[in-house]
């Protein structure tokens, strides 16, 4: 299994060490539990779905990469599909406040960037921020998302967001996670095709300025991660961010980023093009090209 997560696996129940073994031994773990996985994992532990999910927090949280606080956030999104997901907090020196991805924007990026069409529940090891409440506010379950708490009882994301402001109040009505698909030219090698074809998938109703980025792992993998942008702007989640939750979630390192490519709009009214390059020089990543988006 990776090395991040040794420890906090050392410290699970034995039954829950040997349910999961063969599943976090697997070279291609990426932080995500099938359905059959689930269920398998349930039938062995004796543990309910909500008992399961706080018991595999410890495991999400070893995912986090905090140099600047040393404060590991875990959340484990549950899919409507019935997969689960990893997410964890990234900071990164060398760059802005700005740039801090938070666990539960990971765990419902992570799953956005894997198919799923909406969530049902999220639990964190921590409560969650209001910057991420803002963020949850977004998805396509709207305030109806299960939010489960060490020591809390289950609640809702109305609950912890009452009076919300959200896409509604400006007229939008294609929510995070809903399908789209912009349909711009793909052109060049894979890498750029990948970049282009985030940039479709992007959540961006905003400012219809969408963009996406692709990242090439030191092992040679490719991680495209989309833009999604939020009612309250601000909480609007980067397209380098997503790629690197991506790469962060299936174990790869962020500091051996080989290659990028953004895409986004010649005429876009945002311009994701300098933060992108300033934070994946923080990284280390020299090679970063951009390319226009070309209207279907
Ligand atoms: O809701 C929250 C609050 C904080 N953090 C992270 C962000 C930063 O990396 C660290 C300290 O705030 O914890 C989260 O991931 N989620
Ligand atoms: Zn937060």
């Amino acid at each position: 299994m990776h090395p991040r997560f040794q420890s906090a696996f050392a410290d699970l129940s034995p039954e829950l060490q040997s349910a999961l073994k063969p599943i976090l031994d697997a070279e291609d773990f990426s932080a995500r539990f099938s359905p059959e996985q689930i269920a398998a994992i349930k039938q062995q532990t004796a543990l309910d779905e909500d008992a399961l999910a706080f018991a595999l927090l410890p495991l999400a949280a070893a995912c986090a990469l905090a140099p600047l606080s040393d404060f590991n956030v875990g959340a484990v999104a549950r899919g409507k599909s019935g997969s689960w997901y990893f997410g964890a907090n990234m900071e990164f020196a060398g760059a802005t406040m700005q740039q801090t991805v938070h666990a539960e924007q990971s765990a419902v990026t992570h799953a956005w960037l894997s198919g799923e069409l909406a969530l049902e529940a999220i639990t964190v090891n921590y409560s969650p921020c209001g910057h991420c409440r803002q963020f949850m506010n977004e998805l396509n379950s709207g305030t109806a998302l299960r939010i489960y708490l060490p020591g809390r009882q289950p609640a809702t994301l109305g609950d912890y967001l009452p009076y919300a402001f959200g896409p509604r109040d400006l007229a939008i009505e294609t929510l995070l996670l809903d399908p789209v698909d912009h349909g711009y030219h793909l052109s060049g090698d894979a890498l750029e095709q990948q970049a282009i074809n985030a940039a479709s998938h992007s959540h961006a109703p905003y400012s219809n300025a969408h963009s996406g980025v692709a990242l090439e792992s030191a092992s040679g993998q490719i991680y495209a991660g989309r833009y999604a942008e939020n009612a309250a702007f601000n909480p609007s989640l980067p397209p380098l961010q997503a790629a690197l939750i991506l790469l962060n979630m299936h174990g790869e390192s962020c500091t051996q980023i080989t290659r990028a490519v953004l895409a986004e709009s010649p005429d876009g009214k945002l311009i994701q093009r300098q933060a992108t390059e300033a934070t994946l020089q923080a990284l280390g990543c020299q090679h970063i090209r951009c390319v226009e988006l070309q209207k279907p």
